[in-house]
């Protein structure tokens, strides 16, 4: 079940800084993703695939998940990046601008010798891709495909597009991508905001894609790590209401009933699911 694990935040980092490599271990983010692509310069591609596959395998980072961005199938490293990762034991690969379903089978192909665990993550970050959300997320049916995971730098230079606050340009994509991945079961991640020393502005993007229903959001800088964090736990308020809700279900003369009165608001069966995904969640984040 794709909810049960907490991906509140996911920092990016690029592969080929060691520093940045050692001190991941350190930082509270849910999930790690070493890039091999866009933060990694053409000369340094091998060392960087080399670093993370090491890093990877060396460890020390306790329960975060970790992931490697691989540069894209079409360019020179991407063939031997997906090799590399696969025998590494990440706990999935993500790969850059997936345009189609094609891609994901193909990706997913050339990770037969892989874990069974390794899960495939896909980049919607082209404007090719966005009509194909549906039959992209769909080809979890076939593959080891897991996750969505926005790039709105991409896309915002594809469409020609600016990255502004309020992201007025991508609210569209943000919906249909939150709707196709939940249709299929999928986890998915909101993309970057670059202005990392502007931090009301970050939280003000953490807000606006937790409203969107995303599992949490990619960072580029530690100090994105805790506001992050905090804005897509369940907070005290929602979980009071929660359970309100479990409690008003349980009592013996709703048994049976499918619409109740909560505290002056109506609930449904399907608060009550609601409700009881927000307990497992805030539970998952306490056990750390
Ligand atoms: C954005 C940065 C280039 C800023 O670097 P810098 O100015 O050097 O940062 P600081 O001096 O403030 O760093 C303080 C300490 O923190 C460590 N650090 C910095 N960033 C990271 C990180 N991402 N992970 C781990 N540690 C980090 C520094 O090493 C300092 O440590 P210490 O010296 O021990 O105190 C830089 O933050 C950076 O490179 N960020 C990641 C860039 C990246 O990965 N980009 C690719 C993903 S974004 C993207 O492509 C999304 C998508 O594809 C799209 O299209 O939108
Ligand atoms: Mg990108």
């Amino acid at each position: 079940m794709q909810d049960a694990r907490p991906r509140r935040s996911a920092l990016f980092l690029p592969a080929s800084n060691a520093r940045a490599i050692a001190k991941a271990r350190t930082l509270p983010a849910d999930v790690l993703i070493f890039d091999l692509e866009d933060a990694v310069a053409p000369d340094a591609k091998e060392a960087a695939r080399l670093n993370a596959v090491e890093a990877v395998r060396d460890g020390g980072y306790g329960d975060r998940e970790l992931v490697i961005r691989v540069n894209g199938l079409d360019t020179r490293w991407g063939e031997a990046d997906l090799a590399a990762v696969a025998a590494a034991g990440a706990d999935a690969v993500l790969l850059p601008k997936v345009n189609e379903p094609e891609d994901i089978a193909a990706c997913d192909a050339m990770l037969d010798g892989a874990g069974g665990r390794m899960r495939l993550w896909a980049m919607i970050e082209t404007c090719a891709a966005l009509p194909r959300l549906d039959a992209i997320a769909a080809t979890v049916a076939t593959t080891r495909l897991g996750a969505f995971v926005l790039g709105t730098n991409d896309l915002a230079k594809e469409m020609r597009a600016m990255l502004t606050p309020e992201r007025t340009p991508f609210l569209p994509v943000l919906t249909f991508a939150v709707a196709a991945a939940r249709a299929h079961g999928l986890a998915v991640l909101d993309g970057v905001c670059n202005d990392f020393t502007d931090i009301e502005r970050f939280r003000a993007e953490c807000a606006q894609g937790r409203m969107f229903g995303f599992d949490g959001k990619t960072l580029i800088h530690p100090d994105q790590i805790g506001p992050c964090n905090a804005i897509f736990s369940p907070d005290a308020e929602e979980l009071a209401w929660a359970d309100a809700v479990i409690e008003a279900f349980a009592r013996p003369e709703n048994a049976g009933r499918g619409a109740i009165r909560v505290a002056g608001r109506m609930a449904e069966l399907l608060h009550l699911e609601q409700a009881r995904r927000l307990r497992r969640m805030a539970e998952r984040i306490a056990a750390g």
